[in-house]
């Protein structure tokens, strides 16, 4: 019997960001491992025209839920959804549903956050750090709380090059940053913060580092544990693997190469890709929820969630792989060209291929779609990846070193049964197998394309293949022939390369001929 698990039964649990990627996944483990527990409160806001009671719905009639249907069928009376807008004071929360959350809420996990690279800083402070700081005001609050687990990113300080598990400073107070947000207006909040954000390279990861030094300097009394995952990539085994279901992280990259738009990306091909498989990335968190509640650590601990130190892949065998499995085994459907990447680390060459590669082919299909008569859309579409990809860029060129010892030393204290249903040691992770599955759940979860379309994917491909050779050869063909017409050099070497052939073949009959 796990222990974590049992842990878990009869509890109260609060999850913020339970609508996202990780937290889907975190409540969905939670429900599958401890169907007994008493009930997990989740922080909802309406969004895209859904009630919370919708979005609930959708969320438990998904395939990620549909084995907990089986071992919980009475889910939905242990979900609970409280409105809840993160922006806000008190969270918009209504006084009854405040006051049930304080007075029985067991565990917090505290996922929500902007995850977006260039949110505003107002946005972003609010969220990351704000909302940081009124949770822990709530939880300090609670009577019956036992842990409080804050999921921030690997890459809250990616301005150092080794990362220990440790708060680090930053230059500048939180606090003094949330109490100027209040009077600065927007243009001036836009026009300090890259002096602000200094050698971060985006908001996202300045203000989840903001975020930590709140967590430590409103800890109080309180049980607090923090997780620093690094990339957060499909699932690698549970419930099933490959489930993926944002265009966050990798995921965007990976279907604009699998679709052909993305044939080049400046990239450090020896660097490591730090990928964690989201199930990975939530049994830590599980784990350590446990671990704090009942060990009541002195401290506040930090836990790297990451797999570059135990067992690293670079972004070369990453890269190589995916494509290899989009080509030969799995292509998308409708592709705009064959799967292909080059991988270079020069300015220089990153602008030739974006230009010629990218931008180009792009406006030739605009054109095209503008004499048939139909919505031009590639150039958006193409434009979108390139900003993605430079947004990217940042990570995919620089390795770093993050200590593990807290994360191995919990991984020791659990129980053999422990590590099989929460594990969270990627030593055992077989990479070629799991980008193979992560790259069939892109196709089958996140585009949602038939499996049966394969047979008339790969006819597609073949079809692009054989277009690109003919381009290449006509082309050669044209090049040629206007550089014969013109310089006495090509036609020298012309007449050179067909001498040759000539004196080859001669002497391949008359050799030939001898042995008869
Ligand atoms: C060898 C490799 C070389 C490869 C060679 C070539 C390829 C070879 C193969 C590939 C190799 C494999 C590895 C690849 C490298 C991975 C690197 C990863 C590094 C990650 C580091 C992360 C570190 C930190 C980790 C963390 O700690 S945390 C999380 C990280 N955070 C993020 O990852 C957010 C980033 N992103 C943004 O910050 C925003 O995305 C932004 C970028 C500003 C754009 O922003 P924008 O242009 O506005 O575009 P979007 O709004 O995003 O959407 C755009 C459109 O897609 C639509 N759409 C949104 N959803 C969905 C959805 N489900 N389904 C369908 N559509 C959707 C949306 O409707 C909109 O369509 P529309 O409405 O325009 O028609
Ligand atoms: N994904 C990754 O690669 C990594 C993620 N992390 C961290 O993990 C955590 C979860 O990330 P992930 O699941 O990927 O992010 P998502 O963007 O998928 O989810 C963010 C969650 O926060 C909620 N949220 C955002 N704004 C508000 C608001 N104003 N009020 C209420 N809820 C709000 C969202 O709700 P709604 O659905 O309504 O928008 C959603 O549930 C974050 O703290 C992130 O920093 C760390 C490392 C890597």
């Amino acid at each position: 019997m796990s222990v974590i698990a049992a842990f878990y039964g009869g509890k109260s649990i609060l999850i913020t960001g339970a609508t996202g990627f990780l937290g889907k996944v975190l409540m969905e483990k939670l429900f599958r491992t401890s169907p007994d527990l008493k009930v997990i409160y989740i922080l909802v806001r309406p969004k895209a025209g859904q009630t919370l009671q919708q979005r609930v719905f959708q969320i438990l009639n998904s395939k990620l839920f549909e084995k907990v249907k089986e071992v919980c069928p009475n889910v939905h009376e242990k979900i609970r959804a409280i409105y809840a807008d993160l922006n806000q004071n008190d969270f918009a929360i209504s006084k009854e549903d405040m006051q049930e959350l304080l007075s029985c809420t067991n565990i917090i996990f505290h996922c929500a956050a902007t995850v977006r690279f260039d949110d505003t800083l107002r946005h972003a402070v609010q969220l990351n750090v704000t909302a940081t700081r009124q949770l822990l005001l709530m939880a300090s609050q609670m009577p019956k709380l036992e842990a409080f687990i804050h999921i921030s990113t690997a890459y809250s300080n990616c301005n150092l090059k080794h990362i220990d598990e440790v708060i680090y400073p930053c230059p500048v107070e939180p606090k003094k940053i949330i109490d100027s947000l209040e009077w600065l207006d927007d243009a001036i909040i836009e026009e300090i913060a890259p002096k602000l954000i200094r050698d971060w390279p985006n908001i996202y990861t300045y203000t989840k580092a903001l975020g930590e030094m709140v967590v430590q300097q409103e800890s109080r009394n309180l049980n607090i544990a923090i997780i620093r995952p690094s990339i957060v990539g499909a699932t690698w085994q549970e419930p099933f693997p490959g489930w993926v279901d944002n265009i966050n992280g990798p995921n965007g990259l990976i279907i604009a190469a699998g679709k052909g738009f993305l044939l080049a990306i400046k990239t450090t091909p020896m660097a490591v890709a730090d990928l964690i498989p989201v199930d990975t990335a939530i049994n830590l968190p599980l784990a350590v929820g446990w671990y704090a509640a009942v060990h009541r650590p002195k401290s506040m601990l930090v836990y790297h969630c990451t797999s570059g130190n135990l067992n690293p892949c670079n972004w070369d065998k990453m890269g190589v792989q995916v494509l290899a499995t989009f080509e030969i085994q799995i292509p998308l459907e409708r592709a705009f060209r064959r799967p292909y990447a080059d991988f270079t680390t020069s300015n220089f060459t990153t602008q030739y291929w974006n230009a010629i590669s990218h931008q180009a082919p792009a406006i030739i299909y605009d054109f095209y779609l503008w004499l048939t008569g139909r919505k031009l859309r590639m150039t958006k579409v193409m434009n979108q990846i390139l900003r993605t990809a430079s947004m990217l860029e940042y990570f995919l060129n620089r390795s770093w070193e993050w200590s593990t010892y807290n994360t191995e030393m919990l991984m020791s204290e659990l129980s053999p049964e422990d590590q099989r249903v929460f594990n969270f040691d990627v030593r055992q992770l077989n990479w070629l197998e799991y980008i193979e599955n992560y790259v069939l759940g892109v196709k089958k979860y996140l585009l949602k394309e038939d499996m049966a379309g394969i047979p008339e994917a790969k006819q597609h491909l073949k079809r692009l293949r054989n277009i690109h050779y003919l381009f290449n050869t006509a082309l050669f063909l044209i090049v040629w022939r206007l550089l014969i017409a013109r310089s006495q050099m090509a036609r020298n070497v012309w007449f050179f390369i067909v001498s040759f052939c000539y004196k080859f073949l001669s002497y391949f009959r008359a050799s030939s001929t001898l042995k008869v």
